[in-house]
């Protein structure tokens, strides 16, 4: 038990060490570090920066897209080209998407063909798309196959009059002519259902280019759409899932309500033909009055498909938190809780999709029992007109030569009848049709409202705040922003949580704070946890509103931020060195694994890549590198860019102290000027300057380390540490004292 007392001495003992050092080195640092700097290095890196980004700009005409769409090409996926949205289309198009009414009913309705106009925009942007090809030959095959079909009835008909009069020799020839209609009806069908694929894929294609276009734009729009907008809840199901069928949909109910048109235009012709125009009056009337009765008992299908889509999402969000969050969860035992979140969304999504099906038993009862049953009621009727009453239809069926009457009546029978069960069926999937517009309804509202909250953010416009006395609102926003400045310097400048939808606007956490770090001015913030501290990277970098005053700082190329959490992406060992840049960058700009090996050495990382197998191996890295070794990484990345300025926020509490005051003196030695976030003393030495947030209504307090002040309070903390060891002994003698005491007692 005596081992447990020798640690508290020796932490009292080095943290006293390590105290008296920061006070000797703090009063020696000074700008001469950073005068060291390596300049010509980090100018050869920042102009390969603005090349490089110049090869990427978002100007660019076109770029590869990389479509997987075979099992091949999975392996070798072949490169696309499509064009990247340019900014005066996106400028363009916001006018187009404004924002969302919420109280408005989704539904087939004006709206709904507002908002599918303007997304056609994005899907059809022209005639001279492929798009409108494929629709143009999808035509013509929906043509073809509506004039095979009345060949077919016609056809039928002969079969059954030749059965009928016994011509043995002419049934047998229009059997032949059966089956050689056979392969080109064939043929149009495969080619119709391939062409609608082909169609959605297009649509698809080109939506999520321009979402993911507006989605990871520069104004981080995906970050914003979480943090600074509470519109839309997982972009992530409407991105892939909801998008894939609002494409489906669209693309099948161009087939699904074309065809059946076409149909019900020429076979109903034909019928005139034969059943004579009382036998069309008959059948006009009845089309109408079925339309209109389903209609009245139709549900409101297009609101039905939007909340499935939103339950599925809010299915997929708890799995993909589950995944994201597996190890923690793992450790807390949290398996039950989690399993009983899953099922409790799974329940949410599978009651409603049930009440869909209820819903739907009535619903399709009613359609079959019209469109099958009174319709080919009808039907029958209508043909019976020429039989029984040819001077109310105003035509009789042609005798042909050497044809009996009743033979001449069976074929026109025939051919009626199935003239008759094409039509049924026609009209069934226009009936069918309406059930699709009114899901696609849902489906467009959804992909509508998520191109609309892209759009306003993108356009810097956030969600008005419900109270128009907050102090600090989303649509409200003051504070000026100076861009490319050799320095960060805030001038009256409040850190104001955003608080989307929250009634009271967003909370101040620090009061009008006035800043300034010039190149080589080491800055250390601190405070208690949840003070604002990040909140102020927050505001450098961007990702939240200066609401009011000014916030000069450099280009982004300039400044690197390391965040709290470290990320670890999809890719090779090389890439995690290199994140945010891919290999190509790396290789444009002769940068070579050599030197990334050298920058591993920095970071006491240089055994990783023989460890894992080479700098091509791929894993998923954030579950083979430990805690420390992520914030490794991390610190490798910023050595690999060489920024003037970087962000280190609590980016290496996992990092030994000896290695960790190495990388920091290396990021010095370089030229980087550092702005660290941390709790911990033993990194006042690095910096010349604290910001010391307080958290007391919003108040801060500046110091320059190494002042006399500075001095004061560490002597102070000096003291009250030799106060701690003096008392090691008595906490010895104490601990030996229970030691007894347990043993006896065992
Ligand atoms: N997106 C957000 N919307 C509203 N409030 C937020 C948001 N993100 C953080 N906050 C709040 O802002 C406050 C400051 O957060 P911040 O992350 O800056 O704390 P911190 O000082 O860095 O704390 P720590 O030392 O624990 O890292 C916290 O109270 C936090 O709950």
């Amino acid at each position: 038990m005596q081992t447990f007392s020798k640690p508290v001495a020796e932490t009292v003992a080095s943290a006293l060490a390590q105290r008296k050092a920061q006070l000797a080195s703090a009063a020696v640092v000074s700008f001469a570090g950073a005068l060291l700097v390596n300049s010509r290095r980090r100018q050869a890196a920042a102009d390969q920066k603005k090349n490089d980004l110049h090869l990427h700009s978002r100007n660019e005409a076109v770029e590869r897209v990389l479509l997987p769409f075979s099992q091949q090409s999975i392996q070798k996926p072949p490169k696309t080209l499509l064009a990247i949205t340019s900014q005066e289309t996106i400028r363009q198009h916001k006018r187009f998407f404004k924002p969302v009414d919420t109280l408005q009913k989704v539904g087939v309705n004006k709206e709904f063909i507002r908002q599918l106009k303007a997304i056609a925009k994005i899907i059809m942007p022209s005639f001279k798309t492929k798009e409108f090809l494929l629709i143009v030959l999808h035509s013509i095959f929906l043509v073809l196959r509506t004039w095979l079909s009345v060949v077919v009835a016609r056809l039928d008909g002969r079969i059954v009059k030749n059965l009928v009069a016994a011509n043995g020799r002419a049934f047998a020839l229009s059997l032949v002519e059966w089956f050689a209609i056979a392969i080109p009806a064939t043929y149009t069908n495969s080619m119709i259902r391939y062409l609608q694929s082909k169609l959605s894929i297009g649509f698809r294609t080109r939506l999520t280019r321009y979402v993911h276009d507006l989605y990871l734009d520069d104004k981080n729009a995906f970050y914003r759409i979480i943090n600074l907008d509470n519109r839309i809840q997982g972009a992530d199901q409407f991105i892939t899932t909801d998008i894939a069928k609002f494409c489906d949909t669209l693309a099948s109910l161009y087939s699904n309500l074309a065809k059946p048109l076409l149909d019900t235009v020429i076979f109903n012709y034909q019928l005139t033909k034969s059943i004579g125009m009382a036998g069309m009056v008959g059948l006009f009337v009845n089309y109408m009055v079925t339309a209109r009765l389903l209609r009245a008992v139709t549900p409101s299908f297009g609101k039905l498909a939007a909340i499935e889509a939103k339950l599925e999402g809010d299915f997929r969000g708890a799995h993909t938190r589950l995944i994201t969050n597996a190890e923690e969860i793992a450790f807390y035992n949290g398996a039950d809780l989690e399993h009983s979140i899953l099922e409790k969304t799974y329940m949410r999504l599978i009651k409603h999709i049930n009440s869909i099906y209820k819903i739907r038993i009535t619903y399709n009862m009613f359609e079959d029992f019209l469109i099958k049953y009174v319709w080919s009621a009808f039907g029958l009727g209508m043909c019976a007109i020429p039989v029984f009453l040819p001077e109310w239809a105003g035509t009789v069926i042609p005798v042909k030569a050497g044809d009996s009457p009743e033979s001449s009546r069976t074929r026109g029978f025939i051919t009626n009848k199935r003239l008759m069960i094409s039509l049924s069926d026609a009209g069934g999937r226009m009936m069918y049709s309406y059930k699709e517009l009114a899901e696609l309804a849902g489906y467009t509202s959804r992909v509508y409202n998520l191109l609309s909250v892209l759009h306003s953010l993108h356009a810097n416009e956030f969600q008005s705040s419900e109270n128009p006395d907050a102090q600090y609102s989303l649509d409200n926003i003051q504070g000026k922003i100076i861009a490319n400045y050799n320095g960060i310097e805030f001038k009256q400048a409040p850190i104001v949580t955003p608080a989307p939808g929250n009634e009271r606007g967003g909370e101040m956490l620090v009061k009008d704070l006035n800043v300034s770090v010039k190149p080589g001015e080491h800055l250390l913030i601190t405070g208690p946890n949840g003070v604002g501290k990040t909140a102020v990277a927050r505001v450098i970098s961007g990702l939240w509103p200066l609401f009011s005053g000014c916030l000069a700082k450099p280009g982004t190329d300039d400044i690197f931020y390391i965040p709290q959490r470290p990320y670890l992406s999809i890719g090779s060992l090389r890439d995690q060195v290199i994140y945010p840049h891919s290999h190509e960058d790396m290789l444009r700009e002769g940068r070579t694994d050599k030197e990334l090996l050298e920058i591993l050495n920095v970071v006491h990382l240089a055994y990783i890549p023989d460890r894992e197998g080479g700098w091509e191996t791929k894993k998923e890295w954030k579950d083979v590198f430990s805690g420390g070794e992520k914030q490794r990484i991390g610190m490798a990345r910023m050595f690999y860019h060489q920024p003037k300025f970087a962000v280190l926020d609590e980016c290496t509490s996992a990092v030994s102290t000896d290695v960790e005051g190495l990388m920091y003196n290396h990021a010095k030695d370089t030229g980087i000027t550092l702005i660290t976030i941390s709790h911990r003393p033993a990194l006042f030495r690095y910096h010349q300057h604290l910001l010391r947030l307080t958290g007391d209504h919003g108040a801060w307090e500046m110091e320059t380390i190494g002042t006399k002040e500075q001095q004061l309070s560490l002597e102070k903390e000096i003291q009250a540490l030799q106060g701690q060891l003096k008392e090691v002994e008595t906490m010895r003698t104490r601990l030996q004292a229970i030691d007894t005491e347990l043993s006896l007692k065992v």
